[in-house]
This record gives C-alpha cells, structure tokens and sequence, in this order.
C-alpha cells in the first residue's frame, strides 16, 4: 500500500507539473482579471473543494504542494485571486474606508458634493457645519452695507441755517441739495456735473408764485433749492415771473432804470445780460449759489461776474421766462421820447 500511495502521489505531481509547469508559476496574475466571470467563486470553491476533497483522500500530502494547487489548480482557480489583484489598485477597491477621506484632498471640485451629501449624514453633520461656519466666505452671510442716507439734516450745513420760515417754498425744505442729472443737464452746459447728480425720486410740487414774491422782499441768503422746482415754476405759463405790473411786451431799459431795480425796499432785481434784462428775483431761492450771490448782479449787468463764477451755466434756458426787456442807452430813450414829444 505504501508504494502504491507514493506512487499516486508521484503521479498526481507529475501530472499537475505536466499541466502546469514551473515557468507559469511566476506569472499567474497574468491571466487572473482576464477571466472573472460572475461565478467564478463557486466555481473556485468547487474546484477548491474538489481538490481538498482530493487531498482529504491523501494525508500524507505535504502542504506546500497544497498552496500552490490552491493558486494555480484551474484557470478559474486563479480567477480567485482578483480580490488580491485588485488591492493592489487602489482605484478598484471601493470597500475600502481608507480611500474615501483622501479622495477629497485628492479632488477639491469633489470635495464640495462630498461635504453636501456628508452635511445630510447627521454622524459628520455637526463637523461639517463647524468646518462651514467659521471660514465660510459667503458674502451672503453677511448684513450688507446699510445705504449711505442723505437727509436734510445731514446735509445741511449746521453753520448754515435751514429755511423753516415764511419766505421758504414749502415743499422744498427736506431736499435741498440734491438735484436732478435730466434738469441741471437741461439747464446747465457745463460738462461732467450731471453725473455727479443723484436722480430724482421724489414728487415735487409747483411752488407758489406768491410764495416767491414774498421771498423778493425778504433779506434771506443761501437759499438752495432743487433745481426741478423752478424748473416746473418756470414751466407753469400762469406764472408771471416777469413781475407785476409790466406790460406784455419787452420794455426798453436804460441803466437808469435798470439801476432802480436793486431788489430792495419791495422792488424787484433787474439785471441785465449781453443786452437783455431780466428779473431775477424770482430765481433769487432757486440759485444753487444762494440768494446774496445772485443779487450781486441786482441793477447792474452781470455778465462779468456770471462768466467768472459759472460759464457753463445756461443763462437763457435757466431765465428765459424772466426776460423783461432790452437794455438800451439813456441817449436812445431821450431821442425817443423826444420824438413821441414831436409826435
Ligand atoms: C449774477 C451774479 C451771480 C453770482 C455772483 C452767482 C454766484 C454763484 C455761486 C457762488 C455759485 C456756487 C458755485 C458753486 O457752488 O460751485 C453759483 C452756482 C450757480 N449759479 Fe450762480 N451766480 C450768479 C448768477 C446766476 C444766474 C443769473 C444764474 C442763472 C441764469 C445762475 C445759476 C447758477 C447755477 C445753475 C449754479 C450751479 C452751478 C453748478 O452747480 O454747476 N447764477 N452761482
């Protein structure tokens, strides 16, 4: 019986190196992935069980020789080891836990949708949320700027008193100045001022006319009103901003008159530019400059000191309705009465 055991164990050896020579040992991962079929293990754990079953039938079988018929006893046999092949790729091993905390370092365009769908596990939520509040850059987070507001009392200049009295237009108190881009550029040539404007947003209401004339008289200066509201004021046909009393057609004004017109004692100012004469006293709390500034020119021509303050200004589209006559010499008004006296 012994000599019939060893010789079916050399014949089983000789048969599994006839079948499998030594020169395959050295590569059996060759092969391995190219035939993973999906029952590969049962397949390899019947063809494991098979030889084991074998082997059980041979005690005397050294165990060396039993490992490398595990390894290499089927073509399928090797199949078996794709799990070791595949560990050594680390891409293929998604069972591993090791793997997932680096992908994210590996990949930060991943690594947001891997903190989003973390953020919805509530073991890594409270992690998640630490790690997202205290470096957060969302500006979002943030209250934004509160809006810088320009109020009247803001604005005003305290050195400068505000205009609660009888001789202010009413509505015009609460926004001095500001004034619109479309009627300062309208009223205005002078380059690059309407952007520096704000819009307006608000409704203003005609002033009264009477109101104005009652401002005539009055010895209030540094009035600054908004530009729209004498725009709409000298918009407005029924107001007579020409002053009371005139006749409807242009006057001729000597210097003399023109000189009695100084804005005083209940007299309206007359001033007189490139030839023509116009009532200013209407516009006297409307200029941007203030009322004193503006009745410097009272009784005079203004021209110079227009030019030398604001060329860019556009005198007529701003006192076109104020127009009261044509300046003339004395000589030519004397001539004309003489020859009304002929008459
Ligand atoms: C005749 C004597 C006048 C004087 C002494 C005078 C003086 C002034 C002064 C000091 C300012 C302020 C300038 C500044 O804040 O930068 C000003 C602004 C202004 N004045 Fe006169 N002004 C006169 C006549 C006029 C007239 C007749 C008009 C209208 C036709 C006028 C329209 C304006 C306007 C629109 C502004 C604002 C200009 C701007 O902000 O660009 N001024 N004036």
């Amino acid at each position: 019986m012994g000599w019939v055991g060893v010789g079916v164990l050399i014949a089983t050896t000789g048969y599994f190196l006839y079948r499998y020579p030594p020169r395959s040992w050295t590569e059996p991962r060759s092969f391995a992935p190219s035939e993973p079929t999906p029952d590969a293990p049962p397949a390899d754990k019947a063809t494991n069980d098979s030889v084991q079953e074998k082997h059980g039938l041979e005690p005397s079988t050294p165990s060396i020789e039993t490992e490398e018929e595990d390894l290499q006893a089927t073509p399928k046999a090797s199949a078996s080891s794709a799990p070791i092949s595949a560990r050594a790729v680390p891409t293929f091993n998604l069972d591993s836990g090791e793997s997932e905390p680096s992908q994210p370092a590996k990949m930060p365009f991943l690594s947001q949708t891997t903190k989003g769908t973390a953020a919805q596990s509530p073991a890594t939520d409270r992690n998640d949320e630490a790690s997202k509040s205290q470096p957060s850059p969302q500006p979002s987070l943030a209250p934004p700027p509160k809006p810088q507001q320009f109020t009247s009392s803001s604005t005003n200049n305290p050195s400068q008193p505000p205009l609660p009295n009888k001789h202010t237009p009413t509505p015009q108190t609460q926004r001095q100045l500001s004034r619109p881009a479309t009627v300062s550029s309208s009223l205005s040539t002078r380059p690059g001022r309407a952007e520096q404007q704000q819009p307006s947003h608000q409704q203003h209401a005609i002033p009264d006319p009477s109101i104005s004339q009652e401002i005539l008289g009055s010895g209030d200066s540094c009035t600054r009103i908004f530009p729209l509201d004498w725009a709409q004021l000298a918009a407005n046909p029924k107001n007579n901003l020409r002053g009371e009393g005139l006749p409807p057609g242009l006057l001729r004004v000597t210097p003399s008159m023109l000189k009695e017109q100084h804005g005083r004692k209940g007299r309206d100012a007359w001033t007189s530019y490139h030839g023509k004469v116009y009532n200013i006293s209407p516009y006297a709390p409307y200029h941007p400059g203030g009322k004193g500034e503006l009745l410097r020119g009272a009784g005079k021509d203004s021209a110079q000191l227009f030019q030398e303050i604001h060329p860019w200004v556009n005198w007529e589209g701003i006192l076109g309705e104020c127009l009261v006559g044509i300046l003339v010499s004395e000589h030519d008004v004397q001539t004309e009465n003489a020859l009304d006296a002929m008459d």
